[in-house]
């Protein structure tokens, strides 16, 4: 049996979560480097939870700066099996408005030049990214939104650019055009650190505009945003305490293998490992290794 302990990450305009008890603070040291802050970690009910404001208090992070690796490797560290992701994100579809939930099921990755594997020369590792969403994670998430009657759709594809800047008009149409429903700049590569740390990864979208193919809509604007997300972290703060509250004492098995994502991934043999890198991986891939 292995203990379930919830992991939140905030974005942008979530910085804290109200509802956690009994919290302390943590520095983790983590062997890939500085996490966006220290944790929280305390409870909702019985649950554990452990929160990171993925920016930093004070949104001091870039999305490109954000130490992923490090934050996943601090998250696990802490024990956690199951991860909420808290975005705030644009919009390419009329139905998806600002303010509604998007539980997405998928991610297109367009960044570049960031660490995106803990995996590499002296252990190289292939995951699975069919199903980067735990379904039995998302379906807990999607029972607490309806419970706190907190408007949420479910499935839908978010597309990851590099940023800091927004797209382009034509960068938005051809996302549109493309069939992805919202856009962000930070969960990849999160989920893939997070599959390879065989933690259950879910994201609640939050929308906050409608990026600029909208004909009615003008160019996206960071206090128009940022006025959607901090209006949008007070739902999340319940939604999140309801699923905290409603969550099992035992970590469920991930119908996706989130939580066994690393069995037969490891292709290079104990022979020709590094251990140097070895050493750093003794955290999430521990109980492979
Ligand atoms: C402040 S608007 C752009 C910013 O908001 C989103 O961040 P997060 O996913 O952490 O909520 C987006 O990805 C950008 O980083
Ligand atoms: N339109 C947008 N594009 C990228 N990231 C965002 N975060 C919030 N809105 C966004």
């Amino acid at each position: 049996m292995t203990k379930a302990v919830l992991g939140v990450i905030g974005g942008s305009g979530v910085y804290d979560l109200p509802g956690l008890e009994d919290v302390r603070e943590e520095r983790i040291d983590s062997p890939w480097g500085a996490p966006s802050d220290a944790l929280r970690i305390g409870r909702i009910g019985e649950t554990p939870v452990v929160f990171l404001p993925r920016h930093g208090r004070g949104h001091r992070l870039s999305p490109s700066g954000i130490n992923y690796r490090a934050n996943i490797d601090a998250l696990k560290r802490a024990g956690v099996t199951d991860l909420v992701a808290l975005s705030a994100c644009g919009s390419f579809r009329q139905e998806l408005y600002p303010g509604l939930f998007v539980l997405v099921d998928q991610f297109v990755d367009r960044t570049h030049g960031r660490a995106s594997s803990f995996f590499g020369d002296g252990c190289v590792a292939h995951v699975s990214m069919a199903h980067p969403v735990g379904p039995a994670l998302q379906a807990r998430i999607l029972a607490a939104a309806e419970a706190e009657e907190i408007a949420v759709r479910k499935n839908g594809t978010y597309v990851c650019m590099e940023g800091p800047q927004f797209s382009s008009y034509a960068e938005s149409l051809t996302y549109k055009s493309l069939g992805y429903d919202v856009i962000g700049m930070t969960n990849m590569p999160e989920a893939k650190l997070a599959r390879e740390a065989e933690i259950t990864y879910a994201t609640i979208a939050m929308v906050t505009d409608f990026d600029c193919w909208h004909p009615e809509h003008d160019a996206v604007e960071v206090s128009a945003v940022i006025a959607v997300a901090r209006a949008n972290a007070a739902k999340a703060a319940r939604l999140v305490s309801r699923l905290a509250r409603d969550f099992p004492a035992e970590h469920e098995p991930c119908p996706a293998r989130s939580d066994r994502a690393l069995e037969g991934a490891i292709i290079t043999p104990p022979e020709h490992r590094d251990p140097a890198l070895m050493a750093k991986l003794d955290a999430v891939a521990g109980r492979v290794l």
